[in-house]
This record gives C-alpha cells, sequence and structure tokens, in this order.
C-alpha cells in the first residue's frame, strides 16, 4: 500500500487532530482491506473444498464400473465354453475321471503353434498371433539381487529426502545388517509408512487443480485460483503432483487433465505479440523443456530452474555478413542467384496471410539462421526470406547494438568455474535477467562465467572467450594440441559458439576427411566429447573384481570411453556405508565441492570400470556449459578384449574399506 505523507505546519494548534484523523483514516483503509482479503480467502477456500469434494465424488461413482468392465473385457474367452458351462464343471461327480487333457488341449486350440501366441487387442477386441522366435543362449549368470541399475544418459538429482529410508537393500538378507543400515543413514521415518500416496489421488488432485485454476465461475473479487491458493487449503501440493504426473502415465477417466495441461497453467503465459499459433506452440512447448542447451530434458529437475522465460533471441548477425557466409547457391531461388535483389521489393512479393506469418514466425524464433535453410522449413522461396529478414532487421541496428558499451567490469574476477577450482563450486543456475551482465549480475556476484545457458550475448564480458585453434585444420594435429588448447588446459570443453575451431575448416569435403567419429573428433574439434556423447563399443561381464568393462574394438589413445552418470547429491557425506561393506562394492565419485555422484542405482557402463594402479582410462572432470561432468579417456591404445581399467585413487579405498 502507497504511504502518505502529510505536511502539518509547525505551531498549527490542530496539528494532533489533524494527524490524528489521518491515523484513522489509514487504519480504515488497512481493515477494510484486510476484510477484503479475509472474505476473498474464505471464498477460495469454500470453493477448493467444493471441487475436490465434487471431483473425488465423481471420480468413485466412475471407477467401479469401469473397473469391473475393464475386468471383463481382459477375460480371455475359452475354447470349451460352448461345450460346457461352469455348472458342469463344478458339478463334476466325484470320482468321475473327467479327463483334463479333455480342457485344456492348449497345443492344437489357443496355440497354432509352439512359438507363437495369441493376444487380444484391448481396442479393438480382434485376436492377434504373435510369433515368437527362439535363441538358445550359454549359461549366464544373474546379476546379484538389488544390483540391476536404471541406465541413465546424464545425471540425475536425487530428490529423495535422505532422511527418509526408500527401502531396505537387501531386506531379510542373512548376513546384511538392517538395523546397521538404518541406524547409520540415521533416517527418520520409512516411505512407505509416511509418504504413500494412492496414485488415484493424484489424478483427483491433478484434475482439481486444472478445473480451480481454470474456474470461470469465481466470484468477481476472486481473480485467479492460483497453485499457492490450492496448496494452502488442500491436502496435497500442485508442485507434487504436476512431478508425480510428469513421472508416469496416469489414469485416463472421463474428467481427466493430461500432464501438458496442468503444466501448461503451471508456467507463466508469455505476454507476446506474436499471438499466431506457430508462436504460442513454440513458447508453450520451450516452456516444458530445461532451458540447458545440452540437456532440454522435460521438466528437468537437476538443473531445476522453474519458471523460466522462454528466450527471444536478438539477430547478431548482419545480412551483409549472411550474405558473405554463402559460398555456393542453395537453388534456383537462392537471394545469392538473384543479382539485382534490391530492386525486388518484398511488398511486390505476393504472400498469403497464413505463409508470411509463418515466415515471420520463423525469422524472428531464428534470427540468425541462414536464409537457404529457413526456406526449407518455411517451404518458401529463398530470397523471400532473405528479403524479409534484411526488412526487419535491419543492418545499421544490429551494427549499432553490437557497438554499444558494455559495462566495463573493473574487479579484477577469479571465476570458480576452472577445474582447479572445483573446492569452492557450487552450482548456480543461469543468469536470466534482460542484461547487459555486469557487477550486478548473479553469475558475476557468484564468481562464475555466464554460459551458453545464460542466453547472453556472446559479447557478454562474463562469458569465458573461447579458444582460437581453428588454425589448426586437421584432426591429428588438433589432437596433439591439445595441450595448448585454452579450453583443454582449463578443462572447458569447447564452446562451440564461442570456439572458432569446430568452423575452423569451412571446406564441407574437407571437414569430411578430417572427421574421425570414434574420436569425437568432428570438423576438427577434438574437445566437445560430452556433448558430442560419442562411444566406442564395449562390453560388460565378468572381470578381475566381479563386473568389469572390456573394449569390443581397438580404442586409440585419448579417445572418449564415457561419462560418469549416477545420481546427483548435493550432500558430501553420501555414504551408504553399511552396503559398501555388504557387497564390498562402491560407486561414490566426489564430483565438486558441493555435488557427489553415486552410481549404486543409477548410471551407465562406466559404474563397471575396475581400479588399477596401472590404468588405461583416464577420469577427467570438465567443465561444460557452466556444469561439472566427469568424462572418462583411454590412457594409452587399447587392444579389443582388454579390460577398461583406472585409477580410483587412495582416497577411494580409505573411504570405502
Ligand atoms: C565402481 S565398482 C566397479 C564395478 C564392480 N566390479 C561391479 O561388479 O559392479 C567399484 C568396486 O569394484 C571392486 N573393485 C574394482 N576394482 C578393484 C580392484 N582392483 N581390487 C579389488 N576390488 C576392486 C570394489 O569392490 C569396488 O568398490
Amino acid at each position: 500500500m502507497a504511504s502518505h505523507v502529510v505536511y502539518v505546519p509547525e505551531g498549527t494548534a490542530d496539528q494532533d487532530d489533524i494527524l490524528e484523523a489521518h491515523n484513522n483514516e489509514v487504519n480504515l483503509q488497512l481493515e477494510g482491506e484486510i476484510l477484503q482479503d479475509q472474505q476473498r480467502q474464505e471464498v477460495i477456500r469454500k470453493r477448493t473444498w467444493e471441487v475436490y469434494k465434487d471431483v473425488w465424488d465423481q471420480f468413485y461413482n466412475w471407477e467401479p464400473g469401469a473397473c469391473e468392465q475393464t475386468i471383463v473385457s481382459l477375460a480371455a474367452v475359452s475354447p470349451y465354453e460352448e461345450r460346457h458351462s461352469d455348472d458342469e464343471y463344478l458339478f463334476d461327480e466325484p470320482g468321475h475321471d473327467s479327463d483334463i487333457s479333455d480342457r485344456m488341449d492348449v497345443d492344437s486350440l489357443s496355440y497354432p503353434s509352439e512359438d507363437s501366441f495369441t493376444v487380444r487387442d484391448f481396442e479393438t477386441g480382434r485376436p492377434e498371433t504373435m510369433v515368437c522366435s527362439t535363441f538358445k543362449i550359454k549359461h549366464c549368470d544373474p546379476y546379484p539381487r538389488y544390483f540391476a541399475c536404471t541406465p541413465s544418459s546424464c545425471n540425475i538429482l536425487s530428490t529423495h529426502d535422505y532422511r527418509i529410508c526408500r527401502f531396505i537393500p537387501f531386506g531379510g538378507e542373512p548376513g546384511f545388517n538392517e538395523l546397521e543400515y538404518i541406524g547409520m543413514e540415521e533416517f527418520e521415518s520409512f516411505q512407505w509408512q509416511d509418504h504413500w500416496r494412492d496414485p488415484d489421488e493424484y489424478v483427483i488432485a491433478a484434475t482439481v487443480i486444472k478445473q480451480l485454476t481454470e474456474d470461470k465461475n469465481q466470484d468477481n473479487f476472486v481473480e485467479r485460483i492460483t497453485y499457492e491458493d490450492i496448496d494452502k487449503y488442500l491436502p496435497f501440493t500442485c508442485g507434487e503432483v504436476l512431478y508425480e504426473m510428469s513421472q508416469r502415465d496416469s489414469l485416463l477417466w472421463p474428467g481427466s487433465v493430461t500432464f501438458g495441461e496442468i503444466a501448461d497453467n503451471s508456467r507463466p503465459q508469455i505476454q507476446s505479440s506474436e499471438k499466431s499459433l506457430f508462436n504460442q506452440v513454440i513458447n508453450n512447448m520451450q516452456q516444458h523443456f530445461c532451458p540447458y542447451i545440452d540437456c532440454i530434458r522435460p521438466l528437468c529437475i537437476l538443473h531445476a530452474i522453474s519458471p523460466w522465460e522462454p528466450h527471444h533471441p536478438q539477430p547478431s548477425i548482419t545480412s551483409t555478413e549472411i550474405a558473405e557466409g554463402v559460398t555456393k547457391p542453395c537453388g534456383p531461388s537462392c537471394f545469392k542467384t538473384k543479382k539485382n535483389l534490391a530492386s525486388i521489393y518484398l511488398d511486390q512479393i505476393t504472400l498469403s496471410n497464413q505463409i508470411s506469418q509463418v515466415v515471420h514466425d520463423t525469422v524472428t524464433l531464428a534470427p540468425d539462421g541462414p536464409s537457404c535453410d529457413l526456406s526449407v522449413i518455411c517451404k518458401r522461396p529463398c530470397y523471400e526470406i532473405y528479403l524479409y529478414r534484411s526488412k526487419l532487421f535491419k543492418d545499421d541496428d544490429i551494427l549499432l547494438e553490437r557497438n554499444r558499451l558494455i559495462p566495463k567490469i573493473k574487479k579484477p574476477q577469479k571465476f570458480v568455474d576452472y577445474n582447479d577450482e572445483v573446492t569452492n563450486f557450487t552450482m548456480k543456475d543461469p543468469c536470466t535477467h534482460k542484461g547487459p551482465c555486469s557487477t550486478t549480475c548473479p553469475c558475476f556476484l557468484a564468481n562464475m562465467h555466464c554460459s551458453r545457458n545464460c542466453f547472453c550475448k556472446l559479447s557478454c564480458p562474463l562469458r569465458p572467450s573461447g579458444c582460437t585453434c581453428y588454425k589448426s585444420k586437421n584432426c591429428k594435429e588438433t589432437i596433439e594440441r591439445k595441450a595448448q588448447c585454452k579450453c583443454v588446459k582449463n578443462n572447458w570443453e569447447c564452446d562451440p559458439e564461442l570456439c572458432r575451431l569446430v568452423v575452423g575448416v569451412k571446406n564441407k569435403q574437407q571437414r569430411k576427411k578430417y572427421d574421425d567419429p570414434q574420436s569425437g573428433c568432428i570438423h576438427g574439434c577434438a574437445n566437445t566429447v560430452l556433448q558430442k556423447g560419442l562411444l566406442p563399443a564395449t562390453e560388460v561381464k565378468q572381470g578381475s573384481f566381479g563386473l568389469g568393462v572390456f573394449a569390443m574394438q581397438k580404442i586409440k589413445k585419448f579417445n572418449f570411453l564415457g561419462e560418469y552418470t549416477a545420481e546427483s547429491f548435493w550432500r558430501h557425506d553420501v555414504t551408504h556405508e553399511p552396503i559398501w561393506s555388504y557387497t564390498g562394492l562402491n560407486y561414490n565419485f566426489g564430483l565438486n565441492s558441493s555435488q557427489n555422484l553415486d552410481a549404486i542405482t543409477v548410471g551407465n557402463v562406466t559404474r563397471y570400470f575396475n581400479h588399477s594402479v596401472t590404468p588405461n582410462v583416464l577420469a577427467n572432470t570438465l567443465v561444460v556449459n557452466g556444469e561439472h561432468r566427469i568424462a572418462f579417456y583411454a590412457a594409452r591404445d587399447i587392444k579389443k578384449g582388454e579390460e577398461l581399467l583406472f585409477n580410483y585413487g587412495d582416497q577411494y579405498w580409505q573411504q570405502s574399506h
């Protein structure tokens, strides 16, 4: 509420009266506002419970009948139904030799051959015969119990509360001390006692959220029921429901909502002048994906930036520069072939409204995109795209913006996101302010570089300057020069935007010659392997110390072998110690000062690399796009069939044994 300043001349006799009257007025206004808020809250409280009760009733009216129907529809039709009624079987006389093979002639009736079986299509009701192939395999030992791990191509943030025991590994197994496990981990409760929720409850809650946030029948002064309102009055939180819905296929019922529908409501709707459907769809979709460029998973919880506004890119190169970059016309309608392009005015080109909207949307979404490529997306001639782009983004404006003075950062900055600073590293969200980045930027205040995920400009003073290894024209030379590369020295993976190496070899034919997918050396850059994720063939089998990883092909020195992906914990003191001492296996890996990786339940083949003091594998923690990731490389040339081994370090053995 705005405060009022009342000017009362000194020495006025009525000074006290005026002040008192003013205070009364302010108090009255305050009381009015409080009352109005209380009334609003009361309306919301009643409304939320009304809808909750209503949806609950509707769901439980529908459920018994629906379940019954499902069960009936799943029942297989017995081939004997025509010959015998249930009663006939039930009332077989005792001692009567009812030949069971009569009723269960499986081979001749339901199974046309040994290697096939019949399934009934749930939707069409038609039976279908599935043929299965039989493979004879050699004897293989199963994984020990509890050691099947969830495969993952990236780190996953552990969201569970470490004070809650989710399950007891090896529970009931002789030799495993459950009490020690529970005692050492200091759990405060068991998940199955405290936090179990019937999955139907989530379906009901999601429907309630949708109905309430879209409620058209609200009292006028209750503008819109928000997630905060719902959290306050109903026995669930919207965040929890949203998360659960994103993790499972929820039940479809007549009142049901899809995850997409409630997720749409959870994000701020972007106020955009771009009202076209194309733009709206892109905006809505964008908000569900992680803004980290190397991640872009839906509702990512590792990076957990929520909510975030989609990035609206600005042009950074002039149309003249775009033209200079195209050496070969893309076809007869390429702008490069049009000599007198300047005299073709856009207005003379006939575009229907719908098409011009598509061209507009595409050009604004990818302002620096080559016209030749955008023309394929828009299905319009290339010169039209080029002309439209030149008209929309004037070269002079782009140059002006480019030369705009960016605030100088005076304080010498010691960034903590380099590898040798890992002990000080704390993960942070990318800055998302409108910019430009200066001493008030959250990245600067956290002593960290801006990354590509921040969406700031390439000229941002907080972005690291990339390497300039582009002069190195071939793969071999590049790998040899790795030690000289500024990014490599600082344990940064090259940023394709900042490091010129990737575009160093311009000629496509030449690039192909230097590509070596196995070394991750595409277009000459050998320092983007984690981002590219190219792996040699390996297999997991019984090794020298339990399961191990073996090369299935020759691997060259320095080739990328994989990323150590696992569950990521914020606490440094994740122990799982009773499990280590029972199984003798420990998958714990310190990533930096604030994060620990533990591949005990989530990981990939790299979790099976065994230890050796004469390793053929090297591990390196790299900064990729503002976050730490662990990469494995071949320490030397590796022969086909060799086991991959790396040195865990002394600390590992002190910690685990
Ligand atoms: C990251 S796991 C490696 C995969 C493990 N062999 C498996 O079967 O899952 C690390 C564990 O493997 C075992 N291990 C690996 N290298 C070893 C070595 N050189 N000597 C003894 N045990 C080793 C230890 O039990 C260690 O805690």
